[in-house]
């Protein structure tokens, strides 16, 4: 499939899109779905075909989340976390098998030495020609701790200071090659100019680094770096460091507030509030009609393992949490209920505020309502809680209409499109989907240009060093301006 050569409408951003890849599916059902992706043992060849083929399609990147640990507990809500190829392994692998999509790894600052991974996203960066973005995490997992010979995971100013820590030290080792520094004048035999190769020299508590690196500057000076988390420090390190920033947003008004307020506090850092790309994860359930795409979401629910009774004990959706999780939303008790028996009007009329933004949010996903043709199951109610994503139900052209309108009116950049599962729903994402945004002027029909900064519109920043050289002050906080791409 050939993208055309038109760009996105004149004087608007194209909106930014990446694949936000989950091997067994970003639906917790989505692995049992028919000719779904289930088996790890073949991830390398999903995601290889998973890569080229939005590459084909022009997406801007393909991303790859990260967790440190695993466990019977992650079966029934996120199967795709249980087994998976780790990320800077899967972006190195498809440095070589694509060659436009930008490769996103998400790295855990907490668990990270900054020369080791400053060599390792230099490497890639050059290997990929430019192409490698970093999201750096903190992390949720306590387990990990363990996983890394750690008492305990630490609290949440701890994890931030150590990250803002790791990030200026990946600047500062990123840039130790300075223009000039490599020489390799094979007549004279002068290999390098040890002016230009510039210690890191940070004095950090967490992250102390000599330097300089033992890599090349990065094709993109900087690596891009998202960032993903939910406190006030993590909205912190948006603020003072990230170019991109990955919210988990729910609904339109919230979206607007924060892309306004993410913004506001980017400027108020000295940054151009633009430089900040911001992105959220969407989840789209596709159709060739709509009632199409309502049977697929009937039918990944109706494939989550839930149950009123014990459910054989094992974690996950016990039966016990279930009832309990269905009695708390609703706002009162339910005697033993069949998962698929309907939800009468009556019943749905007592529902507590919780209750009814339930009932608001099946209807979103699948059209049913109590007491109509398409009528509302206790199941329906449950499975729905359970999967806290922004699942939209549609065609490819209702799906646009979503995307569009969170672009515009939400002020979002752009998106992470997880897949519920991977086979065809991908595919009608890249080949339905993204052609109806191209028609629409809010996509572009082509790379304009070879690296990630260029297709997420960043500029490159200067060398910190350098910078620091024209400038007797230090830089306080290594963030530079960019010069253009
Ligand atoms: C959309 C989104 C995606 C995320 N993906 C990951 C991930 O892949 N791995 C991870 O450890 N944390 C991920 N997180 C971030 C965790 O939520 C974060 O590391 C954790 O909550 C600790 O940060 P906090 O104290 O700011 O919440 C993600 C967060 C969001 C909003």
């Amino acid at each position: 499939m050939e993208t055309t050569t038109t760009d996105a409408a004149p004087g608007r951003a194209p909106i930014i899109i990446g694949a936000m890849f989950r091997a067994v599916g970003a639906y917790p059902s989505g692995w049992r779905y028919p000719g779904a992706h289930h088996d790890p043992h073949q991830d390398a060849e999903v995601i290889r075909a998973t890569a080229l083929e939005a590459e084909a399609a022009g997406l801007d990147y393909i991303f790859f989340g990260d967790w440190l640990a695993t466990g019977p507990d992650l079966e029934f809500r996120d199967p795709y976390l249980a087994a998976r190829i780790e990320p800077l392994s899967a972006v190195g692998f498809l440095a070589g098998v694509t060659s436009r999509i930008g490769l996103i790894a998400t790295v855990n600052a907490t668990y990270s030495d900054a020369y080791t991974l400053a060599r390792i996203s230099a490497s890639v960066d050059r290997l990929s020609g430019g192409r490698l973005g970093l999201n750096i995490v903190t992390g949720a997992e306590p387990r990990a701790a363990a996983n890394h010979g750690r008492d305990a995971h630490w609290g949440n100013d701890h994890r931030y200071d150590s990250a803002e820590e790791l990030i200026d030290a990946l600047r500062l080792l990123w840039d130790s090659w300075g223009d000039g520094a490599l020489v390799a004048d094979q007549e004279s035999g002068v290999y390098l100019d040890p002016t230009k190769l510039h210690p890191a020299g940070f004095q950090g508590t967490h992250h102390p680094v000599a330097g300089p690196l033992n890599v090349l500057r990065p094709v993109q000076g900087h690596v891009p770096l998202v960032h993903a988390g939910t406190s006030a420090r993590s909205r912190r390190l948006v603020h003072t460091r990230a170019d991109l920033a990955l919210l988990g947003l729910t609904n339109l008004t919230d979206a607007a507030a924060e892309t306004d307020a993410v913004r506001r506090e980017a400027a108020a850092q000295g940054r151009d509030p633009h430089e900040v790309k911001i992105i959220t994860p969407v989840l789209p359930i596709l159709g060739g009609t709509l009632e199409e795409a309502w049977a697929i979401h009937d039918f990944l629910v109706s494939l989550v393992p839930v149950s009123p009774g014990p459910h054989d004990g094992r974690e996950g959706f016990p039966g016990t949490r279930s009832l309990a999780v269905l009695e708390g939303l609703i706002g009162f008790p339910l005697a033993a209920f069949d998962l698929d028996a309907e939800v009468s009007p009556e019943d749905a009329g007592a529902f507590s505020r919780g209750g009814h933004r339930l009932l608001q949010l099946v209807e979103q996903r699948s059209g049913r309502v109590p007491g109509t043709h398409r009528p509302v199951r206790w199941r329906d109610l449950l499975v729905n809680h359970l999967v806290p994503y922004n699942v939209v139900v549609g065609t490819p052209a209702l799906v646009a209409d979503y995307l569009q309108s969170w672009h515009e009116a939400g002020g979002v950049d752009g998106f992470n499109i997880l897949t519920p599962y991977l086979g065809d729903q991908f595919e009608r994402f890249t080949r339905g989907v993204i052609p109806e945004l191209q028609a629409r002027g809010l996509f572009r029909r082509s790379y304009s240009g070879a690296t990630l900064r260029s297709h997420l519109g960043l500029t490159v920043p200067e060398n910190v060093h350098e910078q620091k050289r024209e400038q007797p002050a230090a830089v306080a906080n290594p963030i530079s301006a960019g010069t253009p791409v």
